[in-house]
């Protein structure tokens, strides 16, 4: 009877303690393992990224919780600072995002914001799901041409958003291994999601290359040449030969490709929600903005034609200072780096490896660069105001906002990701004029940050469409 009573007892405080434990893990922060140094002072990430760019330019390799691929396979951005980097990086500065290039897209940006205008109802609308999915669509013709079907690029764009889910869930209890222990199920649900995504993309990817090697290549939409198919021309130093190099694996291009994909659909279309949240919530912002839209030809299609519509771009602008579609940006520094640039460090910072986490909220809000930085004002990006000549990524001398990062990881589709946001919302605000809800008070402009700083609730909006 002792003995019974006992195990009860034991039984009883091992799921108590197991309880107990689970809850106060279940909402620590995100704090990996090393030490941790936030920058909010514009003046500091300044010296940080440029005096000392040597330093500062290197990345954490395992952007998610899990390390699906034993560190081996990346994305550019989880790329070591080095030659593979610089490599990957210059195959898509030089062909599909260069420049001379980005003229190419127009036709499909044209078709993409046409069927997002067909696919929105009048009335009450919840306009991410469209915006997103037009996005996507734009993005996986970019990367695997004009072959690619519709239903792979929506299970594509489903399965994402699974991983974001389950990568919120899993950030909500990242903070030391004993979670992992505790929590296993949110883990595997998290590795089974990427495992999803990574299989999705693979596929895309292994069709295309089995239609290239079948008929030309660069056959895709308008003559642009898929991302994929440059893919083919990269060619890597060979890790187990000296000199050496190699051409890139399928395993190695499915990162790279999901990176474009995501980096371009997500960012771009949480800019344009915000933007219209905000044009719902100020319709004198919206006014003026319509009248400058409608007395411009055609659509943006062009980093030219975009700084032809000085408001359209101080409204892209503003957004982006407030909500930086990603709100965090890293750099891990060896030992020897992390007292440069004067930024505070732990005292351990010395002996390892220290996480400087740059936050672009705070930068784009620091209330010394900015004055009522809470406020909505494109009018400071125009001529005279305090933004007057601050542009999307910010130069050597002076940082006021970084949404595309700064230094030598900025973001390189920084002109692409400017002019997708001024086609979609140009093309939007000349079709419909935008109100408030019936179903609730006001705009809520509650943020969320998960992988990218989205609004906690998705913006409902009356639409009615203009007289022309
Ligand atoms: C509104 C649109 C976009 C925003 C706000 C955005 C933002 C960013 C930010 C903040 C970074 C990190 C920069 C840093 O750490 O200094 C980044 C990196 C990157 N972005 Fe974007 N991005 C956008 C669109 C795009 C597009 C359209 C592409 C490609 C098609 C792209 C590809 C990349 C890549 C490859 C990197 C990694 C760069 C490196 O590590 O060298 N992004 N982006």
């Amino acid at each position: 009877m002792d003995t019974l009573l006992q195990l009860l007892l034991i039984s009883l405080g091992t799921i108590t303690f197991v309880a107990i434990l689970r809850r106060s893990t279940r909402h620590a922060p995100y704090s990996p393992i090393l030490p941790t140094v936030k920058i909010s002072d514009p003046a500091i990430a300044q010296r940080l990224l440029f005096d000392h760019a040597d330093a500062f330019s290197n990345r954490p390799t395992r952007a998610f919780p899990l390390d699906f691929s034993g560190g081996r396979y990346h994305g550019i951005s989880t790329t070591p600072y080095g030659p593979v980097w610089r490599t990957l990086r210059r195959g898509l500065t030089a062909d599909i995002l260069h420049p001379t290039r980005l003229s190419l897209q127009e036709p499909l940006q044209r078709e993409a914001v046409e069927g997002l205008v067909a696919s929105l109802t009048l009335g009450e609308v919840v306009v991410r799901h469209s915006i997103r999915g037009a996005l996507y669509m734009l993005m996986a013709r970019l990367c695997f041409g004009d072959g690619v079907d519709a239903r792979d690029v929506r299970a594509m764009e489903r399965a994402q958003m699974v991983f974001l889910t389950t990568y919120a869930e899993v950030m909500a209890i990242e903070g030391s291994r004993l979670p992992r222990i505790l929590h296993l199920r949110r883990y595997l649900r998290f590795d089974a999601a990427f495992n999803r995504l990574s299989k999705i993309v693979g596929t895309l990817i292994v069709a295309r290359l089995h239609q290239v090697s079948c008929c030309d290549r660069g056959g895709g939409d308008g003559g642009i040449l898929p991302y994929v198919d440059s893919l083919l021309d990269i060619q890597v130093p060979d890790d187990e030969r000296v000199d050496a190099r190699r051409m890139l694996t399928v395993t190695e291009m499915a990162p790279l490709v999901w990176e474009f994909i995501v980096a371009g659909a997500e960012s771009v279309a949480s800019s344009v929600e915000w933007a219209l949240a905000h044009l719902v919530d100020q319709p004198e912002v919206q006014k003026k903005l319509h009248r400058e839209i409608n007395g411009a030809e055609g659509l943006v299609v062009r980093e030219e034609q975009l700084r032809s519509m000085p408001y359209l771009r101080a409204v892209v602008l503003e957004c982006l200072r407030m909500h930086p579609p990603v709100p965090f940006q890293n750099r891990e520094v060896g030992a020897e780096g992390a007292a440069l640039g004067g930024a505070t460090v732990p005292a351990m910072a010395s002996m390892t490896t220290t996480r400087f986490t740059l936050m672009a909220s705070d930068i784009g809000r620091n209330s010394k660069a900015w004055t009522e930085p809470d406020e909505f004002r494109p009018e400071r990006f125009l001529a005279g105001g305090e933004g007057e000549g601050v542009g999307p990524v910010p130069g050597p001398k002076e940082i006021k906002m970084i949404p595309f990062g700064a230094g030598r990881r900025y973001c390189p589709g920084a002109g692409m990701g400017m002019v997708l946001i001024g086609c979609v919302l140009c093309a939007l605000v000349r079709e419909f004029e935008w109100a408030p809800s019936g179903q609730s008070a006001g705009v809520d402009l509650t943020e969320l940050d998960m992988f990218f700083k989205v609004m906690k609730k998705p913006l409902r909006a009356r639409i009615t469409p203009r007289r022309r």
